[in-house]
């Protein structure tokens, strides 16, 4: 129940598409649709009338100029000119039309089919005995234009609309108009990247690196005149959060030219053949605004090694025609173009390594994890804005925070002013740093979580197994706490301090081993029984145990072999490296490290059985203790101290 920092991954910048002016869309849209309806509007214009109307009004009369039967369902009726009067139509189109009589039909009748038509028609002729020959009918086919138009234009107005709307869901915010363009944004005279070099701390040498680029955006004729060649791409390595994104954008500001930036990830779109056409227009936009710096983000997302998988991912031939379209626009400009293009990823070794040639990205720049001196650092620059009490000691909050980045740290410093002002102080203090750190660390405390007295114990009891057994074994990291409070998803948690170490021996990891099992050894000598609390510990001691047999060659039988994979390429695990008796002999190794590293703290914590109990007692009686009631029971935690464990020869 140990507590794991979480790593945030930061959303990709917000792009800011140009819009396709929708509203001529809209309005031609609009046109069509009208049209077909003024149409029927005037046609509609025309009367219709019924049977007996029909009869004794106009037939009767002997007013017919000629019928039309349209589509067996209605009838057009003309009338003779004398018998013309101005309709509504003629009144309506009088500018068009002039004084022209009204073309007609004059009216419409409906009718239940040709032949009951005829019908009435003859009867009707035979009683009033006039000729129904001298009437001409015509028969004709008419399709009503304006369900026409409109049965033309929906299908294609619904798949507009459910292309575009699914066009925005996945392209965040492009339209169906510019998805070949590129998404960047670019901070330029207007909008400049207002960061410095000053808000960069602890990055020396990566500092020094880009300086050169500064000055040459800066000053190019110094550099060219000497026939120098600027690198055309810088390609930022290091983990989540440690600044790449920061130092390029410091670069933009120190030497104030136009920044364009754009994540890998933006390239890439469910259509083929985006992702390059999207290369295209940035490099284009970007010659137009030389000198500049074009930064790409997370450009593993288009970089990744092309052999990968290819056979697996039908996504591959997009990314990679987007990689080479990328290779081409760096091997098009020449060097001196002025166009520099940085880029950031948290692993360089699964690169394509077209993109690392020479000409292309061929200056690497590594950035670690701050170390101690340079946390304090990034600490002084976060603190810049806050308004702090006199308890504050920067020294201590970094010693506090190894394994911390950049960016956790601008996070602390964030969640304490807001950690103080939910508390209505007027400064923020030592404590509420303490507080943000805890929080990032091992989550909310969740102080209404129930929890039965019984399940308390056992939770006490666990934690103080896992505070003992690491108190007791000298190469483990020093304890500064142990709490019962829930957090985040762990009923309990120990805070360790670790060292910074750039090796770790391989009874550094045996020791770590037996704290990791501390919980659940004390589980079974107080309880003589273990409960479901230390999922997350085995599972650390598995992965733990597994690294030390199959990659760092602690294991004598298994020999001096590593199966580790620093490309990346297996992840996809569809072939292990070693045979099956070898896979036999990893997981046989992996067991008996485990079983008996759980031995050895059994037998640790037994010796020291009423050390545990006390630790325990106090936690139950106090949910949170420090280093210094360990050491008030224990007894200082010294390298040779009586009762430590020689956790040589665990094997
Ligand atoms: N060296 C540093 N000095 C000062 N602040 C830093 C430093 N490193 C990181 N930060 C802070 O962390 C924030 C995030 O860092 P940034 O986005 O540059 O990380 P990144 O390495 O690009 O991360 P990712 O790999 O997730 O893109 C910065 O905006 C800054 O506030
Ligand atoms: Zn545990």
């Amino acid at each position: 129940m140990q507590p794991d920092k979480k790593k945030e991954k930061k959303a990709p910048t917000p792009s800011s598409p140009k819009r396709f002016p929708l509203i001529w869309l809209w309005l031609v849209i609009g046109g069509i649709l009208l049209l077909p309806l003024l149409y029927k509007w005037a046609g509609s214009s025309v009367q219709e009338i019924n049977w007996i109307e029909f009869e004794a009004k106009i037939l009767n009369k002997g007013a017919v100029e000629k019928l039309t039967i349209v589509n067996q369902d209605y009838v057009e009726i003309y009338l003779k000119p004398a018998f013309i009067s101005d309709t509504t139509f003629a009144k309506a189109f009088k500018p068009l039309i002039g004084n022209k009589p009204n073309p007609g039909p004059h009216y419409l009748m409906t009718i239940g089919s040709i032949e009951s038509f005829e019908r009435k028609l003859d009867a009707a002729a035979e009683q009033k005995s006039f000729e129904k020959r001298i009437i001409p009918i015509t028969y004709v086919k008419k399709t009503d234009v304006f369900w026409g138009i409109i049965g033309w234009i929906i299908p294609f107005l619904v798949l507009f609309i459910v292309l575009q709307y699914g066009y925005r869901k996945n392209a965040g915010g492009s339209s169906l108009f510019n998805f070949g363009k590129s998404t960047a944004t670019l901070l330029d005279k207007e909008n400049k990247s207002t960061i410095t070099f000053d808000e960069v701390a602890g990055l020396d040498e990566a500092e020094l690196e880009v300086k050169e680029i500064v000055d040459f955006l800066k000053n190019p004729e110094a550099f060219t005149r000497l026939g120098a060649k600027i690198p055309k791409g810088v390609i930022l390595v290091g983990p989540p959060g440690t600044g790449k994104t920061l130092l390029a954008k410091a670069v933009a500001g120190e030497a104030q030219v136009p920044f364009f930036s754009i994540s890998g990830s933006e390239f890439v779109e469910m259509y083929v053949g985006v992702g390059a056409s999207r290369v295209r227009d940035l490099f284009k936009k970007a010659k137009e605004k030389t000198p500049c710096i074009v930064f790409i983000d997370e450009i593993d997302a288009i970089g990744r090694s092309r052999s990968r998988n290819a056979f697996f991912s039908g996504a591959n031939d997009e990314r990679e025609s987007t990689l080479n379209q990328l290779l081409t626009e760096m091997d098009g400009f020449g060097t001196n173009t002025g166009v520099i293009v940085l880029a950031a990823t948290n692993r360089a070794d699964m690169l394509d390594p077209a993109l690392l040639r020479p000409g292309r990205f061929d200056r690497h720049i590594y950035l670690e994890l701050p170390n101690l001196k340079e946390r304090e650092a990034i600490f002084k620059v976060h603190i810049r804005s806050l308004v702090l009490d006199d308890t504050i000691d920067l020294h201590f909050l970094a010693a506090q925070t190894p394994g911390f980045s950049g960016a956790d740290i601008a996070n602390i410093c964030n969640e304490a002013a807001l950690i103080a002002a939910r508390k209505k102080k007027e400064q923020i203090g030592k404590a509420d740093f303490l507080d943000a750190i805890d929080r990032i660390v091992a989550g909310l405390e969740r102080k209404s979580k129930i929890i039965s007295p019984a399940e308390k114990k056992i939770i006490a009891y666990h934690e103080a197994g896992h505070a003992l057994a690491s108190w007791l074994l000298c190469n483990v990291d020093p304890l500064i706490k142990v709490s019962i409070i829930p957090r985040g998803k762990s009923l309990g948690a120990a805070w360790y301090l670790p060292e910074e170490k750039n090796l770790r021996t391989r009874t550094a990891f045996q020791e770590h081993l037996c704290a990791t099992l501390g919980g659940r050894a004390a589980e079974e000598i107080i309880f003589g029984e273990v409960s479901s609390g230390a999922l997350d510990d085995l599972e650390k001691v598995t992965k733990e145990a597994y690294m030390m047999v199959a990659y760092y060659g602690f294991n004598e039988k298994v020999g001096n072999v590593s199966f580790y994979d620093s490309s990346g390429q297996r992840d996809a695990g569809f072939q292990k490296p070693y045979s099956e008796e070898t896979g036999k002999l990893i997981d046989e190794e992996v067991r008996k490290l485990a079983d008996n590293a759980y031995q050895q703290t059994k037998t640790l914590l037994l010796q020291n059985k009423q050390y545990l109990i006390k630790v325990a007692e106090l936690l139950l009686q106090k949910e949170v203790i420090f280093k210094e009631d360990l050491e008030r029971i224990i007894g200082r935690r010294h390298i040779d101290n009586e009762s430590r464990l020689e956790v040589t020869e665990l094997v």
